[in-house]
């Protein structure tokens, strides 16, 4: 039995549950992995110049064990995230310590701690089996996969799963991701596929649409609401190109700042009036390594305050970090939030306290979305009232070259892989809805 026979059973119209519960398990599949003994191999170098297309490697690997309330999955697309930008340079820490600290948890968490780790945080594919005590999936289920792995063995996650002491990122904390043929998930991570979505644009959404939604929609979150000005960095990219969605969809106002007149223009097409371009505009916040400039910050202001008619910002969805946060605080109006889930250009961050508690500013942190949030955020994608911004996709052995661009911002909103799809496209199950949506659901691609 090999990764083909799923594939053909994927593919055939009328393939039913037991077809798939009674396929034989392949003994091995390829999967886009790291290696342990390669954590040092960028030592000394600048993070620019550490190059994911050397340490990002496909493998073949064994079929994991499959545990209690878990599933594995048939791959069929994943998407680039972030996060295996970092595991791929191995900052800010090297993710084995992450698989070490997990296998020391109990004998099957052990699985994960191996010389290899399996990276990837988005899915969209085929349940092919389900392990015991799972009643809600069953194999041929056709699914996309959020990223939150939680344990729930303590009370601090009963009110809010992303508060449990055991809470992981799958595919960054945990092994067995979603860059491979075939994943290794928690039950409660899987959610139905948005039917008129091909496999690679269901896959690309599913990370940042969630870590989007709780940070600006969610109580847990900005609790945006309408007619809230949020200045949005990044606007065009894998977070901000959700965040710009459900600011408009939400009847706020966005700010998009972005970095090229391409860019701009794709937020214009999502529906976007008010965009600051930084480079041309060519902010410098910070006058060398260690001193912001407050004029900088003023002159921000000014802009955004051109554009909202004298407003200033309610929610800013922030994320660049280090580069960015102080004016960020600075341009947020008495009472508004400065939300923040990241820290692309640096964790140290610095800003002017006076600004915050003089004008009751708050800062919340956030990170993922827990399951409820995760499904409300795929609701949205399902009902076509948020869409993928998938720009490009690259096949399993280019997954270095998709890191790559990533890491060096040449890419748009997201880049897509396909696993076990042999072309895009392929997966549309609600033509009549897809129709409907064309437009907006092709407008990053090629871009
Ligand atoms: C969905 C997608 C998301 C993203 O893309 S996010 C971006 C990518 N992610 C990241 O960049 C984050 C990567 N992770 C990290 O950098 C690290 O993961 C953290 C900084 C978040 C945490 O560092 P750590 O070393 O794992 O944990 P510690 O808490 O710094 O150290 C553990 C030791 O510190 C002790 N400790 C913790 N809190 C306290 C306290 N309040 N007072 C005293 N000690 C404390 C513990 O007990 C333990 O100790 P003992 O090492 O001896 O076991
Ligand atoms: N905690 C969590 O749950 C999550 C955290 N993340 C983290 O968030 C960060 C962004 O992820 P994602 O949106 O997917 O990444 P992308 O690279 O797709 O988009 C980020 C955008 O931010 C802008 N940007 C980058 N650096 C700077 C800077 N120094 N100053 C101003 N703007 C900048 C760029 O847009 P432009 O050039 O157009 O301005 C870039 O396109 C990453 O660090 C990631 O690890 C992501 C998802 C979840």
């Amino acid at each position: 039995m090999t990764v083909k026979d799923i594939l053909d059973a994927i593919q055939s119209k009328d393939a039913t549950s037991a077809d798939f519960a009674a396929l034989p398990l392949p003994d091995s599949y390829r999967a886009i992995t790291v290696h342990k003994d390669e954590t040092e191999m960028f030592a000394g170098l600048e993070t620019r110049d550490k190059d994911p297309r050397k340490s990002i490697h496909l493998d073949e690997v064994p079929v994991p064990e499959l545990g209690p309330g878990e599933a594995l999955v048939a791959v069929m697309a994943s998407s680039v995230n972030y996060n295996s930008v970092w595991t791929s340079i191995f900052e800010p820490l090297s993710t084995f310590g992450f698989l070490e600290r997990y296998g020391r948890t109990n004998e099957l968490a052990k699985r994960h701690d191996l010389p290899y780790h399996i990276i990837g945080s988005d899915l969209a594919g085929v349940v092919l089996r389900t392990g015991p005590g799972v009643n809600a999936w069953k194999p041929g289920d056709e699914v996309v996969a959020h990223c939150l792995s939680v344990e729930m063995e303590s009370s601090d996650g009963h009110n809010d799963t992303m508060l449990d002491p055991e809470q992981r990122i799958w595919g960054f904390e945990t092994n067995f991701g979603g860059l491979a043929e075939i994943a290794l998930v928690k039950s409660n991570q899987l959610m139905p596929k948005p039917a008129h979505l091909s496999w690679e644009e269901a896959a690309a959404p599913g990370l940042v649409n969630s870590t989007a939604y709780r940070q600006l929609v969610s109580r847990n979150g900005a609790g945006m609401k309408q007619g809230d000005n949020v200045l949005i960095w990044g606007a065009s990219g894998g977070l901000g190109s959700y965040a710009t969605q459900f600011a408009l969809a939400g009847g706020a106002n966005p700010i998009c700042v972005v970095s090229s007149e391409q860019k701009a223009d794709i937020c214009r097409s999502m529906g976007a009036e008010s965009i600051i371009d930084r480079s041309a505009e060519g902010y410098r916040f910070w006058k060398d390594e260690t001193t912001q400039d407050p004029k900088e910050w003023k002159r921000f202001g000014k802009r955004i305050r051109e554009l909202t008619g004298g407003e200033d910002i309610d929610i800013v969805f922030e994320h660049p970090g280090r580069e960015t946060f102080g004016a960020s605080v600075f341009v947020t109006r008495k009472g508004g939030t400065i939300t923040t889930c990241a820290s692309t250009s640096g964790y140290m961050h610095e800003y002017d306290n006076r600004y915050l508690w003089m004008s009751l500013k708050r800062i919340i942190g956030s990170h993922f979305a827990n399951y409820r949030e995760a499904w409300e955020a795929n609701r949205l994608i399902a009902k076509g009232k948020i869409h993928p911004t998938l720009s490009k996709v690259y096949s399993l052995e280019d997954t270095g070259q998709a890191a790559h661009d990533v890491h060096r911002n040449a890419h748009q909103g997201k880049v897509g892989v396909l696993c076990l799809a042999p072309e895009e496209g392929l997966g549309v199950r609600d033509e009549d809805m897809r129709a409907k949506h064309i437009d907006a659901i092709n407008r990053f691609r090629n871009v």
